[in-house]
């Protein structure tokens, strides 16, 4: 929805009602909403591309599907409510501060996150690196507003919350739920403008998937996650700055050297191929490196390892594995709240 007006205040948080003490035997799921096209609205119930983004409140969305009462003790919490486009630093921040602190709660068995899908794999991945707590999370969205014909997103929230709520989803790491699939932070991304089926898991497969009643798990992330991650934001007010640039022919070195000057730390490189930079590229890359700005090597191909090289450590590179540059960024922000050590940061893109 390039068209989308959105809003990108961040809004306090509304603290609503504790879930009813477990006079049931239903999970009690807490949905976190920040806005996206989930909570997209239009006049025109066919309109699926000019509508606006984070429109409607999350009591809105939680009245559209009462059925989710049958299945768990639902209640809401509006976090922001904007286009993920507009999804920044400190929205990341505030929101993984309040999944901690709702999950370290007896009375909270697990969180759905509703969000825009443009950038869901990115908020996704932070959480599955900062949340700390084996509790289910899951990141839901949809690709057509809550306006239009056959509009996905509902179902979409019911899997969620069904998923948020299932014993087997604990310990899974931070989960992704669109179109039926369960998807594992690490591993999901967009692959389609426009198409409801658009997160795909090419290389690494689902976890899992919703069919009916039931909630199916066939892999598990071998990556590290959750409780079992080094990163911490809970003192944190700012993350590092690190920026992405794209790899193309006959590019300059100036964007290089335009965000070290703007103050980046780090400089996530979608590459070509299995992560090259032309010879200009290297040479803005090596030059900010000397200053000590981490560059990691991605690749814009959309799929595939990106391998290390053995000159890597010594020009203060790194090789992202199969992390896409978005979700490199996220990465790279963490290990730089950590470390600005070369080998330590690549051991950190070997194991998360
Ligand atoms: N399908 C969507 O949610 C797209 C929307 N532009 C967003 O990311 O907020």
């Amino acid at each position: 929805a390039t068209a989308a007006t959105t809003s990108t205040t961040v809004s306090t948080v509304t603290p609503t009602t504790t879930p009813d003490k477990q006079t049931n035997h239903l999970p009690n799921i807490k949905i976190l909403a920040t806005g996206g096209t989930i909570a997209g609205s239009s006049s025109v119930n066919t309109d699926t591309t000019g509508y606006k983004a984070g429109a409607l409140g999350v009591e809105t969305l939680i009245n559209a599907v009462p059925e989710m009462k049958s299945i768990a003790n639902v209640s809401g919490e509006q976090v922001v409510n904007v286009g993920s486009p507009d999804v920044n630093n400190e929205i990341l921040l505030k929101l993984a501060k309040r999944t901690n602190e709702l999950l370290a709660r007896d009375d909270v068995d697990g969180i759905v996150i509703t969000h825009g899908t443009d950038t869901l794999e990115e908020t996704a991945y932070f959480l599955n690196l900062v949340v700390k707590s084996d509790k289910p999370v899951v990141v839901v969205g949809s690709m057509r507003p809550a306006t239009a014909i056959s509009a996905d997103g509902p179902f979409n929230l019911y899997n969620a919350v069904k998923v948020a709520g299932a014993p087997t989803s604990k310990g899974q790491g931070v989960l992704v739920l669109l179109n039926d699939r369960i998807g594992a932070a690490r591993y999901i991304t967009k692959t389609n403008t426009t198409a409801v089926d658009t997160f795909k898991s090419v290389e690494q497969g689902y976890l899992g998937a919703v069919v009916g009643d039931q909630v199916y798990y066939y892999n598990k992330s071998t990556h590290k996650h959750t409780t079992s991650s080094v990163f911490d934001i809970s003192n944190l007010t700012q993350l590092p700055q690190v920026d992405i640039l794209y790899e193309y022919q006959n590019n300059g070195r100036y964007l290089y050297d335009a965000a070290v000057a703007a103050g980046a730390k780090g400089i996530v490189v979608a590459g070509s191929g299995n992560g090259s930079l032309s010879k200009t590229s290297s040479e803005g890359a090596e030059a900010a490196g000397k200053k000590g700005v981490i560059i990691a090597r991605s690749t814009r191909v959309g799929s595939g390892v990106v391998s290390p090289s053995t000159t890597d450590a010594a020009s203060n590179f790194v090789s992202t594995d199969s992390l896409n540059p978005q979700k490199a960024r996220i990465l790279l922000m963490l290990a730089l709240t950590q470390t600005h050590d070369v080998n330590q940061i690549q051991t950190f893109f070997n194991e998360y």
